[in-house]
């Protein structure tokens, strides 16, 4: 049967990429992305701006919506602090089984878990199934339509804490319009939008930071 794009994608980074270097795979994901076929990952432009934010961030916990072939997950794995922990949820199989590989070779994959499923269903477990208290770092990259309605049910769930910090991609393209509407108008997030970029293209992009007040 005929490769996947995400397929070529993790093709090239096991021809060109260096094993345990997790720099040299998000290089390769971004080259191969801008020169020879375009994909949906975050980005080194957007990727930079994540770096910073979830540095400072510091988290123990990082929830990530939308694994996609692993390249963020790979990009903060990468700058995590000893001990802590990425919990990526998936809802393709195929996606799953490109982000373990990717992961895999880029030597994180004792950091990182791919959750397969749903967003919704994953967070409506992450307290009984997968003993979360509170999610320190959330980056939202999924469905659009999914940003809103997830955020609501995270703040229900008691996920979120005083100063958990949610980062939002594609607030400008494809957009979330209503996510930001909400986070922005909403006593209880302090909101800091990032100008940049669509990933590997010149069109208008950004990134949305909401920090719980609790
Ligand atoms: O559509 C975009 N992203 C959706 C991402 C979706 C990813 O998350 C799951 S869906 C899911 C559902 C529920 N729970 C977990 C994952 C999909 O299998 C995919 O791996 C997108 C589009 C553009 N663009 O330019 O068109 C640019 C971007 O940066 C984007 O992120
Ligand atoms: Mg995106």
């Amino acid at each position: 049967s005929s490769r996947s794009k995400e397929q070529r994608i993790l093709d090239f980074v096991l021809k060109h990429a260096v094993p345990g270097d997790p720099t040299s795979v998000l290089n390769a994901i971004d080259k191969y992305c801008s020169q020879q076929e375009w994909a949906m990952n975050v980005g080194d432009e957007k990727g930079l701006i994540l770096d910073r934010v979830m540095q400072e961030a510091s988290p123990s916990l990082v929830l990530e919506l939308g694994t996609y072939c692993g390249y963020s997950a790979v990009r903060m794995a990468r700058l995590l602090k000893q001990g802590a922990q990425i919990l990526t949820v998936e809802f393709n199989r195929d996606n799953a089984d490109i982000a373990r590989q990717v992961l895999e070779f880029a030597g994180v994959k004792d950091k990182v878990q791919i959750l397969e499923g749903s967003s919704e269903e994953v967070i409506r477990q992450l307290q009984k199934k997968h003993a979360v208290d509170t999610v320190d770092f959330i980056f939202i990259d999924h469905w659009k339509d999914r940003y809103l309605p997830d955020t609501k049910l995270m703040e229900e769930l008691g996920l979120l804490r005083k100063g958990t910090v949610i980062l939002a991609d594609n607030v400008i393209f494809p957009g979330a319009p209503d996510f930001l509407q909400y986070v922005r108008s909403s006593p209880k997030y302090d909101c800091t939008y990032y100008p940049s970029h669509l990933e590997y293209l010149d069109a208008e992009d950004g990134l949305e930071k909401a920090v719980y007040k609790g």
